[in-house]
């Protein structure tokens, strides 16, 4: 029987929203022979998390980097808070899968560096990055540089250093896949923080079901390549509860097993 926990759109193309901030209209894209992503459409809403989920190769990086105008689509339109994209913007930050931090740089000036860019002075950029440093669990190690801090400890600098530029859009691709699965739960506590706090647009890439059950307000599952939307599922999962609570809850773990019968079969 279906999992009334699990609330699905009828279709995609149709999901329509006054407060969608992304939306995707028609997105093609061929590397040269390799077509990675056929007519996708979908919306992005504020103040929630939707993750992007799929075999390996079905484009979910291609999708975001789409998005975040680092990569040009073959055909179809972003557009961003109405406006179509044509490269990179101030309204969308990419946390990377490596970071990209600068090594030279302490923490503070890290993640400070995107409102350096865009000339914040820096006692207002100082003050700016101190908070979201502090958000993030990292206060006392302002000083510190990049080789100094673990794995863990650098993600949470990327993830400083977005939220800093106060973007509408945060597009994270696979953030916590470089870290210890104790480290991994709490970052994804603390990301379920940052959304209620902060009411942007999540989008989110990681290989991890119960991850992207755990953090998502929704879920799009791509098909293998070229990749197409197969399935949005809202997982609706109960959020007053403990962490540990909502992981042996049995709609928390109906989902995540409809989730694994929907992709197993592509699984090698
Ligand atoms: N710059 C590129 N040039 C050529 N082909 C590419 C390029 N980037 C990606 N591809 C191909 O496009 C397809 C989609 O890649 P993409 O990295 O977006 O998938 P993904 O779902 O994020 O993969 P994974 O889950 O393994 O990270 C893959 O077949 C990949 O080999």
């Amino acid at each position: 029987m279906a999992n009334p926990a699990l609330a699905r759109s009828g279709s995609v193309t149709s999901a329509t929203s006054n407060d969608a901030v992304v939306q995707v209209r028609e997105i093609c894209k061929n590397y040269g022979d390799v077509e990675a992503l056929r007519g996708i459409n979908l919306e992005f809403e504020r103040g929630k998390l939707t993750t992007l989920l799929g075999p390996s190769g079905c484009g979910k990086t291609t999708l975001l980097k789409i998005i975040a105008g680092l990569v040009p689509a073959t055909s179809g339109e972003i557009r961003v808070n109405g406006r179509a994209v044509t490269g990179p913007g101030p309204e969308r930050a990419f946390v990377f899968q490596d970071f990209a931090l600068m090594p030279w740089a302490t923490v503070l000036r890290n993640v400070g560096f995107g409102l350096e860019l865009k000339g914040v002075p820096a006692a207002e950029r100082d003050r700016t990055a101190r908070r979201y440093i502090e958000q993030v669990g990292l206060s006392g190690f302002e000083q510190k540089y990049p080789h100094e801090l673990s794995g863990g400890m650098r993600q949470r600098v990327g993830i400083a250093r977005a939220f800093a530029v106060n973007a509408d859009v945060l597009l994270l691709d696979e953030p916590f896949s470089a870290v210890d699965e104790q480290n991994r739960r709490k970052f994804q506590e603390d990301l379920l923080r940052l959304v209620e706090l902060e009411k942007k647009t999540f989008i989110f890439v990681t290989h991890s079901i119960e991850e992207a059950v755990y953090v998502s307000d929704r879920i799009v599952l791509l098909s293998p390549r070229p990749g197409r939307v197969s399935q949005v599922i809202d997982p609706m999962i109960d959020r007053s509860a403990s962490p540990d609570d909502i992981r042996r809850d049995a709609s928390y773990l109906d989902v995540v097993e409809e989730i694994w019968q929907g992709l197993r079969q592509y699984a090698e």
